[in-house]
């Protein structure tokens, strides 16, 4: 098999509570490769976040590695982990998580702004994932005069605007009833798949789970196939 796009070895993560410490995740191991679509659903409480975070590079682990492409995150700077974040990674939250004083179309060309790509080709880019959302002609509205599914497809915009490899999405569609939600899934898998990302999807939904490719569960701290 080739190499993982993102793995996971070993993952520990602890959280200190006024109640001592808190083992979330204890040894978790996950291989994703490109193309390859993985639901995680498992009861709340168990991990999800935690384990979408640590992937995305947005925390470190107590233990263990995460490796993107091969390459071990844990002993990077900083500096090198965003740079992997912002070129290699998007990220997709259940609340939306766009920047309120910005429109649409800028929120898609920022991240590619940070990343180095020139403002004409950004705003050309933005504009083509807008489209592709269903979103053309709403370019420059702000996220509040957007519906909760709108401002949800420009968040999947703005995370696959620098063309990642690996796409992490916690409880992406979460926030919207259920017709809509399955809307705005659908369009999220079939950009997923059109471009041969990896992805890691948190959902409680069943339905949408049975979508993707694989699910995993979380089961005392460890990943396992469900
Ligand atoms: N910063 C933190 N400090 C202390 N405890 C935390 C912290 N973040 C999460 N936890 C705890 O760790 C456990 C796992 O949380 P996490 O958010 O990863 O679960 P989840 O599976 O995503 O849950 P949900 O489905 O409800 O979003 C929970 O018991 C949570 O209370």
């Amino acid at each position: 098999m080739s190499e993982a796009v993102l793995r996971l070895a070993a993952v520990e993560r602890r959280y200190r509570t006024e109640a001592g410490e808190l083992p979330v995740l204890r040894g978790a191991e996950l291989a994703l490769q490109a193309g390859e679509i993985v639901a995680l659903v498992a009861p709340s409480g168990t991990g999800k976040s935690t384990l979408l975070h640590l992937a995305g590079l947005l925390e470190r682990p107590d233990g263990g590695e995460v490796l993107v492409e091969g390459r071990a995150a844990g002993t990077l700077a900083d500096q090198a982990r965003t740079a992997i974040r912002r070129t290699t990674i998007g990220f997709v939250y259940q609340f939306h998580h766009l920047l309120p004083e910005f429109t649409a179309e800028e929120n898609v060309v920022l991240p590619q702004l940070a990343a180095g790509t020139a403002r004409g080709p950004a705003r050309e880019r933005a504009r083509a994932l807008l489209a592709s959302f269903g979103l053309r002609g709403r370019e420059h509205h702000r996220p509040g005069r957007l519906s909760g599914g709108e401002q949800q497809r420009v968040a999947i915009a703005r995370a696959l605007a620098n063309r990642p490899r690996i796409l992490l999405a916690d409880e992406p569609t979460g926030n919207l009833d259920v017709g809509t939600a399955g809307l705005v899934f659908d369009e999220l898998l079939q950009a997923v798949r059109g471009q041969g990302l990896a992805a890691l999807i948190a959902t409680h939904n069943p339905e949408l789970a049975a979508r993707m490719d694989r699910t995993v569960t979380l089961r005392d701290g460890r990943v396992v196939e469900a």
